[in-house]
């Protein structure tokens, strides 16, 4: 059986990303694919709980990092590997991008992050494209001035730039800056770089 590939949209808040990974879905099983739709954290029971207690308590940079590779592992495991080994094709909302990201700018270290990735690769199917969402779409949300400062314009700048290097680090990566084009036109771009993975 031909294996599923595995789609990464990731990058920054607020960019039209779960827009855009349903329109992926749905354009995918139009084409005839099997394809799931998943994200991080979060894909499993697992992963749903821990992201429940992610996104209501305040723990360290350390201990969030854990908590979001223990959901990874989670997610590879239940969900991701079985899934394109049976053929389909996996739409995730954030993997490893976000970890370098967030937790790479909350001060843990790259080595650190890129040796625990690696730790996990052994079961991780290799990724056949990430697209790497930067800018911003659609007006501010009322609960960003609830988040520290995950929303200001230096840290969007500082993520903007970590989201840089770290396409050059991953094989498949690809930027996609949204800012200023309509829903159906960053779909158009995604298109571009999947039809071709058919
Ligand atoms: N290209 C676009 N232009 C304007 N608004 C958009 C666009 N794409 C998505 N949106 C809207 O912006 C908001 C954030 O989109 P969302 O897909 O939830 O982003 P993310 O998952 O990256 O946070 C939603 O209200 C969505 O309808
Ligand atoms: C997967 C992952 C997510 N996160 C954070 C990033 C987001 O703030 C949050 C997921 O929130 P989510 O609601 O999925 O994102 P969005 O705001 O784009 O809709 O989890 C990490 O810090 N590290 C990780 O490895």
């Amino acid at each position: 059986m031909k294996a599923g590939k595995f789609l990464i949209c990731g990058g920054l808040d607020q960019t039209g990303k779960t827009t855009q990974t349903n329109h992926l879905t749905k354009w995918l099983e139009k084409q005839g694919k099997s394809v799931i739709h998943t994200f991080e954290p979060g894909g499993t029971p697992l992963g749903c709980e821990l992201r429940s207690l992610l996104m209501k308590e305040s723990y360290s940079p350390k201990t969030q990092w854990l908590l979001y590779l223990a959901a990874r592992e989670e997610h590879l495991e239940k969900v991701i590997r079985p899934a394109i080994q049976s053929g389909t094709w996996v739409v995730c909302d954030r993997f490893f991008e976000t970890t370098f990201l967030f937790q790479g700018l909350q001060g843990i270290s790259e080595e650190l992050l890129w040796f625990f990735h690696h730790g996990l690769k052994h079961h991780t199917p290799a990724p056949a494209l990430e697209l790497l969402f930067t800018g911003r779409v659609g007006k501010r949300r009322e609960d960003e001035k609830t988040h520290y400062d995950r929303f200001s314009d230096e840290h969007r700048d500082a993520m903007t730039n970590q989201v840089k290097r770290y396409a050059q680090e991953a094989e498949k990566a690809v930027l996609l800056e949204v800012s200023g084009k309509t829903e159906h036109e960053v779909f158009e771009e995604i298109l571009e770089y999947v039809t071709p993975l058919l």
